[in-house]
């Protein structure tokens, strides 16, 4: 199970109402169905290429079209690529950048302004423990869930003052379909469920933190870890544990 549906079937467990966004209809499908007949609420399909990048434009007009106010945006959709930069298509690299940073950009824009104006609502943006340091050959990845991280905290601050609530959440390895899409050789062991990690996530939510750790423990020092060391060490660090994992 991915982030994204548990996810969902944890807020449909609440009795929130759902709006479903990613690129595989069928799969939306399969999911809003299950979970309107499991939990009763109403469950709506965007099926939405976030790469493009129009997409949160559209996605904001169609729920204003369809008079849809959003009360909790999780942005979780997001991809990874491993390897050497050079080594991977510049187009795709683009699109990890469009989809990972500027649809949440966008999405916390346009529906973070509508829920500023109501004066209630929340965001959790889905970063990573990849947010705390560089990471050669993920270097892209990495890169964008520190600014996931960044840019969640200073939004936080800015929409507080308006009941606006915004958390970032770092998973450490989750299991997913995420690395199968990758190079990376992660065994499924050291991986903690996404059920876990979301309900964790839920929860810190309740608690109005601003930043959470969902993984395993091992996760969460290995996050701290580059706060305490010369910058140049978490790169040598990040590019061997980077090599172990096959990435290079
Ligand atoms: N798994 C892990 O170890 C960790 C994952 N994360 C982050 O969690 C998030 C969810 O990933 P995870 O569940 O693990 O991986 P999955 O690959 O299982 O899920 C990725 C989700 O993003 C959607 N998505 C990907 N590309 C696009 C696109 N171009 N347009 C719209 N939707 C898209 C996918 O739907 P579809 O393919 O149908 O479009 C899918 O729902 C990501 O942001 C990832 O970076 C963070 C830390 C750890
Ligand atoms: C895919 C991820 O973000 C994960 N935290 C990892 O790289 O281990």
């Amino acid at each position: 199970m991915g982030l994204g549906e548990a996810f969902a079937e944890a807020l449909a467990a609440r009795g929130a109402n759902l709006v479903l966004v990613a690129r595989s209809l069928d799969a939306l499908n399969a999911l809003a169905k299950r979970l309107t007949e499991q939990y009763g609420v109403q469950a709506i399909v965007l099926a939405v290429d976030l790469a493009e990048r129009d997409a949160a434009m559209r996605i904001s007009e169609e729920l204003e079209r369809q008079r849809i106010a959003v009360d909790l945006l999780v942005n979780n959709a997001g991809f990874g690529l491993t390897g050497e930069f050079l080594s991977n298509p510049l187009a795709r690299e683009e699109d990890l950048v469009q989809v990972n940073i500027q649809a949440l950009v966008g999405l916390s824009h346009r529906l973070g302004s509508a829920m500023a104006a109501r004066n209630k609502g929340g965001i959790i943006n889905v970063a990573s423990n990849a947010s705390f340091q560089p990471i050669p050959y993920m270097a892209t990845y990495a890169a964008s869930k520190a600014f996931v991280l960044h840019f969640s905290e200073a939004l936080g601050h800015e929409l507080a003052p308006r009941n606006v609530q915004v958390m970032a959440t770092c998973p450490g390895p989750t299991s997913t379909r995420f690395f199968a899409a990758t190079s990376a050789d992660q065994p499924t062991i050291k991986m903690d469920a996404a059920e876990v990690v979301v309900r964790r996530t839920l929860e810190a939510f309740d608690r109005q933190e601003k930043v959470v750790y969902p993984g395993r423990s091992s996760v969460r020092i290995t996050s701290w870890l580059p706060r305490f060391i010369p910058r140049a060490l978490a790169v040598r660090a990040a590019a061997a544990a980077s090599r172990g994992m096959g990435l290079h």
